[in-house]
């Protein structure tokens, strides 16, 4: 029986991509709320006797994550056979320690919330620096998808002679992995995270790719510190015009306006809807709903709830 893909409010553009290239019946999610602010949640399509996928990014979840917990459950309530989150940006994956005493650790209380609503977990590039994987905090099956193949076909096909550079040390795996596959030289810098909007960044000597158009690579781009920091450096080596690739588009508040003002262009995957997207994900996601969410990374393991 086909898959039913059902986008919260907000998603429908890339569930419905994503239903056409996995043979999947879109319907839709619709919500409002009460007058007393509480949400109303209806679901547009039958989930009877049918794995279905719910498609919602999770940039800024805190209005919508009741909605999609009501949608999870109405779904299976309905009889779905199984209910999936389909989340092309997984949110709360950066406070994964108390780094201060009394810090609430909110990615291990939000992915309590998601294991116990949902069956199984789609996304792409989660910021995991200090965990190996998911599993470590998801107790569903997640599947892992990696955008560092699709990013280096961009700027093979759109940025002559680039130089890869991360903005910091864990930056590394995704600058290193990007210049090999398209045979450019990488860099990193080293960065000094001092608060949310304040990130030092020092720059090793670059002076022997002065021929070469520097990339920033980057998982996230949320205040944009990290990216306009970095540009700032870059200006003063006498380098070519920086250009930007990131995966998850979050630009809060002004950093888009600062972030573009300092590149000479700057993309970005469609996981989060943004006007910097150039990069397609669909079709990498829809590639593993096909496979029934197999073989995405190695921490697809664990029991469905
Ligand atoms: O646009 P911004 O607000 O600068 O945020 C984006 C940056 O933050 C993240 O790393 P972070 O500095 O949080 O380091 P971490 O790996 O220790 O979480 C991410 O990898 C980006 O580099």
């Amino acid at each position: 029986m086909q898959r039913l893909i059902l986008p919260l409010p907000g998603n429908e553009g890339f569930a419905t991509r994503l239903a056409a290239l996995c043979g999947g019946e879109p319907g839709s999610v619709e919500t409002r709320r009460f007058p007393d602010g509480e949400s109303y949640v209806r679901l547009h399509g039958d989930p009877q006797g049918r794995a279905v996928d719910i498609v919602c990014t999770l940039a800024r979840p805190d209005p919508g994550f009741l909605g999609l917990v009501f949608a999870a459950d109405a779904a299976r309530d309905l009889g779905a056979t199984e209910v999936n989150l389909v989340a092309p940006y997984l949110a709360y994956m950066r406070q994964d320690r108390r780094f201060q005493a009394g810090e609430s650790v909110s990615s291990l209380s939000f992915a309590r919330l998601v294991s116990s609503t949902f069956d199984r977990l789609l996304t792409v590039d989660p910021h995991l620096h200090r965990h190996p994987a998911l599993s470590a905090l998801y107790s569903i099956p997640t599947a892992t998808l990696h955008a560092a193949p699709l990013l280096a076909g961009w700027i093979a096909a759109n940025v002559p002679a680039p130089l890869i550079i991360g903005p910091d040390e864990e930056s590394e795996q995704w600058a290193g992995s990007i210049a090999a596959r398209i045979g450019a030289p990488h860099a990193v810098l080293r960065k000094i995270r001092r608060g949310d909007r304040q990130v030092d960044i020092d720059v090793p000597d670059l002076a022997r790719w002065q021929d070469r158009t520097p990339v920033l690579v980057d998982d996230i781009a949320s205040s944009g510190r990290t990216l306009v920091a970095a540009a700032e450096k870059l200006a003063g080596m006498d380098m070519k015009p920086p250009q930007c690739v990131v995966v998850h588009a979050l630009f809060a508040d002004d950093a888009w306006a600062q972030v573009s003002a300092c590149f000479e262009r700057v993309v970005s995957t469609d996981t989060v809807p943004h006007p910097s997207n150039r990069i397609e994900l669909a079709p990498l996601l829809a590639d593993a709903l096909l496979r029934g969410l197999r073989d995405c990374s190695s921490d697809l393991k664990g029991t469905p709830r």
